[in-house]
């Protein structure tokens, strides 16, 4: 329960306190003063949710700048492996990716900072997935890598379909043809 670190600074795992009693659970979604007190001062303003089927990949997206997004993810129902890929690129896991299983049972969350590549694939019959981010969607800004780039080379937790992509995510670039996105060298 409460944040662990990952192998990436900044990205962090959240579980929060599930109260559980006869009717059910209860529990805080999301706190802006337990983030705050874990030093993660974000302030979301857009609340995103997904519907997808077994073995759907969303991903792997980000915003360029100024309009990149940081994300908090979680899963409502069903079982996904989610994953964020470093494109920091003047960080020491620059191109490094983290992947894990949030679902309605294990009531984990995955908060991704501004420089994250992020995407996942269902692994239940269905999941609802839902995001805060920190900043507002901006289509011209929307960008993305292959899910199967062979530089980040994600090492998905199964066989992936892409007849069941998005013919954007299916033609979205590779790494090294979109450069440095977040130009922080
Ligand atoms: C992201 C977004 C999309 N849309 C519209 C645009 C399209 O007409 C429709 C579906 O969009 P898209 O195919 O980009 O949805 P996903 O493939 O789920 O994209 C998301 O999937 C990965 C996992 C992410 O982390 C991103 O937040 C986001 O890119 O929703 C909006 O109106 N607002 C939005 O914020």
């Amino acid at each position: 329960m409460g944040f662990e670190p990952t192998p990436i600074a900044g990205l962090f795992i959240y579980t929060p306190k599930v109260f559980q009693d006869e009717r059910g659970y209860f529990f805080e979604s999301y706190n802006a003063r337990v983030f705050a007190e874990y030093g993660i001062q974000t302030s979301f303003v857009q609340d995103n949710q997904s519907f997808s089927k077994r073995g759907v990949v969303r991903g792997l997206h980000f915003q360029r700048p100024p309009y990149t997004q940081a994300k908090l993810v979680r899963v409502i129902h069903g079982v996904i492996w989610d994953v964020a890929v470093d494109l920091r690129s003047s960080s020491p896991t620059y191109k490094q990716w983290f992947g894990l299983e949030l679902s309605d049972t294990n009531f984990r969350q995955l908060y991704i900072p501004a420089g994250f590549a992020h995407g996942f694939v269902v692994l239940s019959e269905e999941a609802i997935v839902a995001y805060k981010t920190d900043n507002f969607y901006h289509p011209a800004s929307d960008g993305g890598i292959r899910y199967n780039d062979p530089e980040i080379n994600i090492a998905w937790p199964c066989p992936i379909d892409e007849s069941l992509l998005s013919q954007k995510d299916k033609n979205l670039p590779f790494l090294k043809d979109i450069g440095d996105v977040f130009g922080d060298r």
